[in-house]
């Protein structure tokens, strides 16, 4: 039996990277922090994955267990020995804090087989950031010792998985549509539903600035107009097209650096805005919205494109509006939006841009969001 250790049990975790893995035949070990839903995965035998699509597709998910990183590290070790994949889905500022029970369990191994390692964020080149960290946590000797054994694999991951209200804990309503991107130039053992490609540059970029920057816009265009669910707010056709134009702004620089074929990325772009319309998802926008500093990086997918198509002498007006946007969202629950707002009662919205998107306040990309940022009204929710 072949065997994965997945980090993070959440939406991502069971209803996609997990599932696969147990449909292709591995044993999956959960690790989470969530000593419930550890506890069901040990007791119950099975849990389904369900499609938001009409006819509805039901699938059974079995052969599957838990650890409790925070309580039983040492099981994870042993599970990481047995293991042929390390994957993580459990939101890129996380990985810093997973990185060093990795290694431990990396060092420890007494199993010769090659081991494949992949997080499975919504982050360029995440998996650089998780070996980065856990290489901090290695000497010199189990450096070498894992060499040619241990190989670390970007990807890119595609499937929105909403929040959860099942009957049954344990099952996963997911889109199913799905897209699974992993960087390898060297053949590596066959998943279902996994890609491999030699350089992964093109397929993340457009992934993460068209599914993620448009779902993103949607989300905070949606906010602003007091609206819940994502596909609610693209029944507004205002909204719709903002989104759209925000999607040509980051699709004239993916086609100019990628060399893109303009009429297959404008489908593209189409078939994107139709899965976030997708009312079965039912999702909210403020899942969709949530950590908005994370979202308001340099590298990210809304500061990055707009830099980028600025620089190519492309319009970024939209992405300016768009993360105008950002800045109004203000839902307390969301620890990072209440750190936000903090920050910018405190120190204004020029010095969040600086601080938190790298923009320094005569930038014209920070020039057009300031001024949007003071014209846009906030329905009050
Ligand atoms: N939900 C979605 O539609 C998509 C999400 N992603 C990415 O997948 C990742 C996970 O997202 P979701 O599954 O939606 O989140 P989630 O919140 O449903 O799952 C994350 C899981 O990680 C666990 N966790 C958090 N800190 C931990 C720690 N220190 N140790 C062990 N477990 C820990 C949580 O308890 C939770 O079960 C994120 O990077 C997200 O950007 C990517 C594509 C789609
Ligand atoms: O934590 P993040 O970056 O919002 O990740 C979830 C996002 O990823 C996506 O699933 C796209 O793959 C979006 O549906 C969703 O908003």
């Amino acid at each position: 039996m072949k065997n994965v250790v997945h980090f993070g049990a959440g939406n991502i975790g069971r209803g996609f990277i997990g599932a696969l893995f147990a449909q292709s035949g591995y044993h999956v070990t959960f690790v989470d922090i969530a000593a419930d839903l550890i506890n069901l995965l040990n007791t119950e035998d099975a849990y389904y994955v369900r499609t938001a699509s009409e006819p509805q597709e039901t699938y059974q998910i079995t052969n599957i267990s838990g650890i409790n990183n925070q309580l039983d590290p040492e099981r994870v070790i042993a599970a990481i020995n047995e293991a042929e994949f390390v994957t993580t889905a459990i939101g890129p500022k996380v990985l810093p804090f997973i990185a060093p029970l990795i290694a431990r369990g990396i060092a420890a191994r007494t199993n010769t087989e090659k081991l494949y390692v992949i997080a499975c964020e919504n982050q360029i080149n995440a998996t650089d950031a998780l070996k980065t960290e856990v290489l901090k946590a290695l000497d010199q000797e189990q450096m070498e010792k894992i060499s040619g054994h241990v190989f670390f694999l970007n990807s890119a991951v595609d499937r929105i998985v909403p929040l959860q209200h099942n009957d049954e804990p344990l099952d996963v309503l997911v889109e199913d549509y799905h897209e699974w991107i992993v960087e390898s130039s060297e053949p590596i053992p066959p998943i279902q539903g996994m890609q491999t490609v030699p350089d992964l540059s093109p397929y993340i970029e457009r992934k993460l600035f068209t599914v993620n920057t448009g779902h993103a816009v949607t989300a905070y265009l949606g906010y602003l107009a007091g609206k819940q669910k994502i596909h609610q707010v693209l029944q507004d056709a205002a909204i719709a097209e903002q989104v759209k134009a925000t999607l040509e702004e980051t699709g004239a620089y993916l086609i100019q650096k990628h060399q893109f074929d303009p009429k297959v990325h404008e489908q593209y772009i189409e078939k994107i805005i139709h899965r976030f319309q997708n009312p079965k998802l039912n999702d909210d926008v403020t899942r969709v919205g949530r950590s908005p500093l994370r979202k308001l990086g340099a590298s990210d997918r809304l500061v990055k494109p707009a830099v980028e198509a600025y620089k190519l002498g492309l319009s970024y007006q939209h992405l300016a509006q768009a993360i105008a946007a950002c800045l109004h969202f203000d839902y307390q629950e969301d620890s990072e939006a209440a750190a936000l707002q903090k920050q910018l009662q405190e120190q204004g919205a020029a010095a969040v841009l600086k601080d938190v998107c790298g923009l320094p306040e005569d930038h014209p990309i920070a020039q057009a969001v300031l001024r949007a940022f003071s014209q846009m009204v906030k329905v009050e929710h």
